[in-house]
């Protein structure tokens, strides 16, 4: 029968292309049923439905081409059901491109009150009012598929580090039985007719035989990508850079692999460079939102009075207002006296660079420059705030 154009859309399958590759660092591009992601990508995460203090359109407008949303928020507030109810989170929040969520398993340990993790799952209490919630490896794909995420992640447990082998090897192995169970629940909703994708997440703390048997039995399950679960958890940047030279050789060459929660610029450029093509952190938002700014000659705290005075804008030759128009005494005042343009301003600025420091480096690998483009930009950053 003839399908409509809506419906061939959705029933296109999830795919990754390997478009070029340079060393470790790779170019990509993933099709979702909400079009595509180009990579390396930076997704901007947007926690309880909204990217904080941005527009969706603006978001857009700076290049992203997915943002980030949360089970373990939307789960408690304002539900799966009801955002189903109300037509799915792209509906929701009036976000029409590629939406990954996390599966909350990292939230309940970082956010939740008194927490119980069995085989079954994790038993915790809402930060907002103490309820009672379950989460299992089936609950929380059943809660993103509510929400229609395009790109979905298993459940895992990740574990701080240092941390004992023997704690690293259990959360390991109970991280890859939760993927099998996280897989078998996605098919029988139907997700990859659907188009969307699930990843398997990566553990094994720091220790490179258990990162790599994590790796190789996941690769073994037919998962539409992979992310790199367990670091950016305290452990120094050498630790975390190792442990990517150990862990991507052994993931699926031909999938998409996501660092989860990293990171500042230094840490995306190192980590391409590593073999990574997918990026998320509350980092250039969050850091907007107290007063900080990263611009292309690295940070600019406009909190500090240095700037009271200071005539020049962030950046004159930025394509984003936020960084050309405004002066940096004007965001020193908007930051000393909490207004909150000043949050906005400093968020449309960060997630602008972020974006253009992303299409540098997918351009550099087009061009089959990265390793050149790596230096100058670190050489750049190097020289300071001029
Ligand atoms: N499922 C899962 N998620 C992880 C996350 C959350 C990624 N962002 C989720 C978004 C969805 C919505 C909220 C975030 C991580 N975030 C970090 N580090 C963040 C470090 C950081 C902390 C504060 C500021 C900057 C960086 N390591 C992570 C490891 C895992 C992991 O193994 N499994």
């Amino acid at each position: 029968s003839e399908k409509t154009t809506e419906q061939a859309a959705t029933t296109k399958p999830f795919s990754f292309k390997l478009l070029k590759t340079e060393g470790m660092a790779r170019r990509g591009e993933i099709t979702t049923p909400h079009g595509k992601v180009r990579t390396p990508a930076f997704m901007p995460v947007g926690t309880q439905a909204t990217v904080k203090a941005m527009y969706p359109q603006q978001v857009r407008d700076l290049g992203a081409d997915v943002v980030l949303g949360n089970t373990y928020h939307l789960m408690l507030r304002p539900t799966a059901e009801r955002i189903a109810k109300l037509g799915g989170l792209h509906k929701f929040m009036g976000w029409d491109h590629t939406i990954l969520t996390d599966s909350g398993g990292f939230q309940v340990m970082s956010l939740s009150g008194l927490r119980k993790m069995t085989e079954e799952g994790v038993t915790f209490s809402s930060h907002h009012d103490g309820s009672k919630h379950f989460m299992s490896p089936e609950r929380s794909v059943e809660i993103q598929g509510l929400l229609g995420s395009d790109i979905q992640m298993q459940l895992d447990e990740c574990i701080a580090l240092p941390a004992e082998r023997s704690e690293v090897e259990r959360a390991m192995q109970l991280s890859l039985r939760w993927a099998e169970r996280s897989r078998n629940q996605f098919e029988s909703m139907g997700g990859p007719q659907k188009g969307q994708g699930l990843y398997g997440i990566v553990q094994g703390g720091d220790v490179p035989d258990l990162r790599i048997e994590s790796a190789q039995r996941l690769g073994e399950l037919p998962m539409e990508g992979y992310s790199v679960g367990g670091l950016a958890v305290g452990e120094p940047q050498a630790v975390m850079l190792k442990m990517l030279e150990i862990t991507t050789p052994a993931m699926p060459n031909d999938k998409p692999r996501y660092l989860m929660g990293v990171g500042t610029p230094e840490d995306i450029l190192e980590s391409v460079a590593r073999g990574i093509d997918q990026f998320d952190c509350v980092m250039p938002t969050r850091a907007g939102r107290h007063g900080l700014a990263y611009t292309r000659f690295g940070k600019v705290n406009l909190k500090n009075a240095r700037h009271s005075e200071d005539p020049r804008p962030l950046d004159e030759e930025s394509q984003c207002e936020a960084a050309s128009k405004y002066s940096r005494a004007y965001l020193h005042h908007l930051v000393r006296v909490n207004e909150g343009l000043g949050a906005m301003l400093l968020t449309w600025n960060n997630l602008a660079y972020y974006q253009y420091l992303m299409q540098g480096i997918r351009d550099a690998i087009d061009e089959g420059r990265f390793e050149e483009f790596r230096q100058q930009t670190k050489e750049d950053w190097a020289r300071g705030d001029l």
